[in-house]
């Protein structure tokens, strides 16, 4: 059994692996690392190792606590990955987006892919069909969106997402909605579009924290899972261990 952990900028997110299969899935703040983890593996005594993606907010000391229980694989640049990095700066990339694109160079064999993360960032990253990883993009996040414009002005007010629906925004607030979801839906569609017009073969993944509330809007046909990036971890560890 394998514990996945993805650390991202804003939650950490885990699943129990029993080969392919998920077991349960968990979500939990960064001050609860340790707490939580040490739950985890009481209530699932055959896990033998723990594979971390962090995109760098913590590092690998952080889990040497757990070191007597589980051998803790922490995902790196080093490791061996299903693709070929073509980013002009591999060393700089996202280990969440490394992640990401092995995940869909696995999954889908001969397949141009575009990963969608939509999580505290939104990432764009493509494999193509030769399994080259060409790069992508990378833009802020729905909550991002509605922080920014909070932060960096004198009158707008802090919002939080809803389930508003609107294109002319007829008061602040429906401003402020619109111009976020909309912008961001126009944004995922605009890119998808372009990609697409780029190459055939497409499959496009959409995952992260804000996958359901996307998925519905778009108006492109998607593969939405918000657990992508997790099974990727296990993939990735799995195809480690098999080419190591
Ligand atoms: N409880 C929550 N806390 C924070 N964000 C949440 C929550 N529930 C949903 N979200 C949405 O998820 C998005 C953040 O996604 P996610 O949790 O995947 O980010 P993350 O932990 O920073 O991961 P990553 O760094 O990989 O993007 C936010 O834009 C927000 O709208
Ligand atoms: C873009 C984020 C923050 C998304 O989680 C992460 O992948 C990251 O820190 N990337 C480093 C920069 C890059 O990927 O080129
Ligand atoms: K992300």
């Amino acid at each position: 059994m394998i514990l996945t952990i993805d650390v991202g900028n804003t939650r950490i997110k885990g699943a129990v692996f029993e080969d392919a299969t998920s077991l349960e899935f968990f979500v939990f703040d960064h001050k609860q690392l340790e707490k939580e983890i040490l739950k985890i593996l009481k209530k699932y005594p055959k896990v033998l190792y723990l594979v971390v993606a962090s995109v760098g907010v913590l590092e690998k000391q952080a889990f040497l606590a757990f070191e007597k229980q589980v051998q803790i694989h922490f995902i790196s640049h080093q490791d061996i990955f299903p693709f070929t990095n073509l980013y002009e700066t591999p060393h700089t990339l996202g280990i969440d987006r490394m992640v990401l694109a092995a995940g869909a160079t696995l999954q889908f064999p001969k397949r141009n892919r575009l990963v969608i993360d939509a999580g505290t960032c939104i990432t764009y990253d493509f494999v193509d069909e030769n399994d080259n990883y060409r790069g992508g993009a990378i833009s802020p996040g729905l909550r991002l969106r509605y922080e920014s414009l909070h932060a960096f002005t004198a009158k707008l007010p802090l919002l939080i997402v809803e389930d508003v629906d609107q294109l002319i925004g007829t008061s602040t607030s429906g401003s402020i909605h619109s111009g976020v979801i909309n912008g961001l839906v126009h944004e995922i569609d605009g890119f998808i579009d372009e990609y697409q017009g780029l190459a055939s073969n497409f499959i496009i993944i959409l995952t992260g924290g804000d996958t359901e509330f996307l998925a519905k809007r778009l108006k492109n046909t998607i593969f939405a899972n918000s657990n992508f990036l997790l099974e990727s971890l296990n993939q990735t560890f799995q195809y480690k261990i098999d080419n190591d």
